[in-house]
């Protein structure tokens, strides 16, 4: 039977999109992959973009539903990956922009952490980075008490919920907005292409054929950026 001429033609993959930090960059390069990004340009509210097999959501909701295969494929960052590790996503390649750090933040020349680890044998850190927190304390051979909250983190040290933070910063402006400095880096991350298991498998030419276009307009820019 004839699809109805009112339905969306299908594509080949179905991409998850980030919103927020990663958007504008992630349409940018959407456009020099050759998508017509003006629908998702002009109507923020709308989501789902099935002419051009786009459907955008929040960075940390990118691989669920890539896992899932409610999207082929998807761009998120690298430090969504490292905290939600257990998802069954390829990562296909690192896009370079969205590059930020995820770092240890305490009160500025305080010493917040090393005094309540002499004191109390743990620190506590707020974070939206539960996992990744807990893993790097562990790593470091501290003993640490997390309190999860979902953002302006910056806050919780200054209102005395927590001895520290662990959070992204890219210019550093929001810790020195609050009085905090960078106490360790964790991690850098950029923005990464993932990919669903079986999609890669069964529809290996289609995406295959994205990455090799991705690589090359992302070669370009940074062609671009050295004659600078
Ligand atoms: N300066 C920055 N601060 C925070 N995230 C950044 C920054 N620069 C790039 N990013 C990237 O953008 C992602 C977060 O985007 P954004 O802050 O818009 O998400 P969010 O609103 O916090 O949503 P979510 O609930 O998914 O974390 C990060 O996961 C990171 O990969
Ligand atoms: O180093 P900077 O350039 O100042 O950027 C870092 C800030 O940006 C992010 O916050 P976001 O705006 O995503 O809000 P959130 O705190 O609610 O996550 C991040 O969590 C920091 O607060």
């Amino acid at each position: 039977m004839n699809a109805p001429a009112s339905a969306p033609p299908t594509h080949a993959l179905v991409l998850a999109v980030p919103r927020g930090a990663l958007f504008a960059e992630t349409l940018d390069l959407l456009d020099r992959l050759g998508y017509d990004t003006r629908p998702i340009r002009e109507n923020e509210r709308r989501l789902l973009f099935p002419e051009l097999g786009i459907v955008t959501m929040r960075p940390s909701d990118v691989p669920t539903y890539v896992e899932h295969g409610a999207a082929d494929f998807g761009i998120t960052g690298k430090d969504v990956l490292i905290e939600q590790s257990e998802r069954d996503v390829y990562e296909l390649l690192d896009l370079g922009y969205g590059r930020c750090r995820m770092v240890v933040a305490a009160p500025a020349g305080s010493d917040a952490m090393g005094e309540a680890l002499r004191r109390l044998g743990r620190v506590r850190v707020a974070t939206k980075y539960p996992r990744t927190t807990r893993a790097y304390f562990a790593r470091t051979g501290r003993h640490v008490e997390v309190v999860e909250v979902k953002g302006s983190v910056e806050i919780a040290p200054l209102c005395g919920l927590v001895d520290g933070i662990v959070d992204l910063t890219a210019t550093g402006r929001t810790l020195a907005e609050n009085g905090l400095e960078i106490v360790e880096e964790i991690t850098v991350s950029t923005a990464r292409l993932i990919a669903n298991p079986v999609a890669h498998k069964l529809k290996a030419a289609a995406v295959d054929e994205f990455v090799a276009r991705a690589r090359s307009v992302l070669a370009g820019s940074i062609a671009r950026d050295d004659r600078r």
